[in-house]
């Protein structure tokens, strides 16, 4: 059987440090909820001395959760230790975390103790936080620069006060993987009474590498990782939680270990911590980024189709994804647009004609950065128009007053089948009026589902391109019209929207308008 894998999140206070992600006690609490959905064993709420607002989140989180453990840090100083024991009175399951430094640079220059003096107060804390509950952490801070018999040391005296838990931190994220693993299993076979603790590992990404050194410790005897949602945290941020959790569970050939976690809570975790604290995830972050699972390139998305794994490792939907995406843009190939098309029910009388389709989509594609269904179904409504769009109506003369505090309104001639007809409507804008003008004529029973002006050239004298999306009768239709007016652009634009919805009407769409 596998060994449990104990995942310790810490996004509620190492997350916290990060610059400008402070959280409020009710937004703590809705992580915390969160972390709990998750099956997370340890949530770290806060450093209850910090602060009273540290001190009422972690105790609010306390209050709140019931089926994971609630941690409050501390010092290895009386006060900090009463503080957390305080403020984690209202949990279920509470953990003390207690640390000090173990490094000769932290000890020397910062702690300004000597070696036996650390190990004196570590004991010493260990002791006071059994009073407040038997789950007692002990971490060695900088451990990752520590000399190796001074960690066996401090950790044979901590566990023997009662320390549960022992803690090896790359607090720098100066270590690399195959050294951490060595050291992390170094100090589990030198530290006599290890086998009453759970070994744990906190590692810092300031070299790009806390994910790989926590999975390296983990094959050296590790049972426990400190990560955090997204991999907030000091500086670089610490391990990233979903990496961590979907690394062991992917690659269970490798890791003789299995986490609790719900993966399908991932997504959703992410996006709440990403929510509350403002920093966004990268596209291409690993399993949470919007790209983790998106094919947007031909050969790839050839085989996905053909069959998933050839180039995908997990499925979206085990991590809280609604499914792969197959972004259609420049790179797509004609298997992932024809199977995008059937997606959309569309089907074609033969093979050319998805050709010319799918040439039209690649004109597209070198222009825009992602299509969209509705743009691969204008783009197939206008293949089957191709060279006939029958120019029913066309555009005579606009005039649109347009004043200060006054409804602009517009006056409007157009040639309908031969026919001069004219028409007028006021309107929210010059735009919207002469839209509204040609439509009293016409009553096209369309659907404006787009409206977009790009400028062609710059200045103020540039030409606009409008772009005019038509739907009526579950057809969809692009119309593009340009001029330096662009109330004359968007009148264009109209227009050669609408004479494709004509058309279509009369390629034996039945519900197309009569003109
Ligand atoms: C690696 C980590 O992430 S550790 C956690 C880091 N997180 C934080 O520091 C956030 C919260 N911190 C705070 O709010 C404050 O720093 C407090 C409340 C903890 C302490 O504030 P202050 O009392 O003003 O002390 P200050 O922060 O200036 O200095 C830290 C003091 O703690 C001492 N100290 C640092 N770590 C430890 C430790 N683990 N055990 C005992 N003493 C320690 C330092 O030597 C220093 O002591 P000195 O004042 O005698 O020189
Ligand atoms: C308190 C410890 C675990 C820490 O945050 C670190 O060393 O980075």
């Amino acid at each position: 059987m596998s060994d449990k894998l104990f995942i310790f999140d810490t996004t509620l206070r190492d997350g916290e440090q990060s610059p400008g992600a402070s959280m409020t006690k009710e937004e703590k609490v809705r992580i915390a909820k969160a972390l709990e959905r998750m099956r997370v064993d340890v949530i770290e709420a806060g450093f209850p001395i910090a602060s009273s607002g540290d001190f009422e989140s972690v105790q609010a989180v306390a209050r709140e959760i019931k089926d994971s453990t609630v941690c409050g840090l501390a010092r290895a100083l009386d006060p900090d230790i009463d503080r957390a024991g305080e403020a984690l009175k209202p949990a279920a399951s509470g953990r003390i975390h207690t640390f000090i430094a173990t490094s000769p640079i932290h000890m020397e220059r910062k702690l300004r103790m000597s070696p036996d003096e650390v190990v004196k107060q570590a004991v010493r804390a260990v002791e006071r936080a059994r009073r407040y509950t038997d789950d007692v952490e002990f971490s060695a801070e900088d451990a990752g620069r520590s000399e190796i018999d001074f960690l066996c040391r401090i950790f044979e005296a901590v566990i023997a006060a009662g320390a549960t838990t022992i803690n090896i931190p790359d607090t720098v994220g100066y270590n690399v993987p195959e050294q951490f693993g060595a050291m992390v299993g170094r100090a589990i076979e030198g530290t006599p009474n290890a086998d009453k603790a759970v070994f744990s590992v906190h590692c810092h990404n300031d070299l790009g590498l806390a994910v790989a050194n926590s999975l390296s410790a983990v094959l050296n005897g590790a049972r426990q990782v400190e990560c955090t949602i997204n991999g907030l945290g000091e500086r670089a941020g610490n391990a990233a939680l979903e990496e961590v959790v979907m690394a062991v569970r992917t690659r269970q050939d490798v890791f003789p270990c299995e986490t609790g976690i719900d993966a399908t809570q991932i997504v959703p975790g992410s996006r709440l911590v990403a929510g509350i604290t403002g920093f966004s995830v990268q596209p291409n972050k690993a399993i949470v980024g919007a790209n983790a699972f998106a094919h947007e390139s031909g050969i790839h998305q050839d085989g996905v189709l053909k069959h998933r794994e050839t180039y995908e490792i997990m499925r979206a939907e085990d991590v809280g994804w609604s499914a792969n995406r197959m972004v259609l843009g420049k790179h797509s190939g004609r298997n992932a647009f024809r199977s995008r098309l059937q997606d959309l029910g569309v089907a074609f009388a033969s093979e050319e004609e998805l050709n010319a389709a799918f040439q039209r989509f690649k004109t597209l594609a070198d222009k825009k950065h992602e299509i969209y269904d509705e743009d691969i179904q204008a783009l197939v409504t206008e293949t089957n128009l191709e060279h006939s769009v029958n120019e029913r109506i066309k555009l005579v003369s606009l005039r649109v007053c347009s004043e200060t505090g006054e409804t602009p309104e517009a006056n409007v001639t157009l040639w309908v089948d031969g026919e001069e007809k004219r028409g007028s409507a006021p309107g929210g804008g010059p735009v919207d009026a002469a839209l509204k003008a040609i439509e009293s004529i016409v009553d096209s029973q369309t659907e404006l589902l787009l409206y977009s002006v790009n400028n062609i050239t710059t200045g103020t004298d540039s030409q606009g391109e409008v772009t005019v999306r038509l739907e009526r009768g579950g057809r969809i239709v692009n119309g593009q019209g340009a001029d330096t007016d662009i109330v004359i652009a968007s009148a264009k634009a109209y227009i050669n929207a609408l004479n494709k919805v004509v058309t279509a009407a009369e390629r034996g769409h039945p519900q197309g308008p009569e003109l």
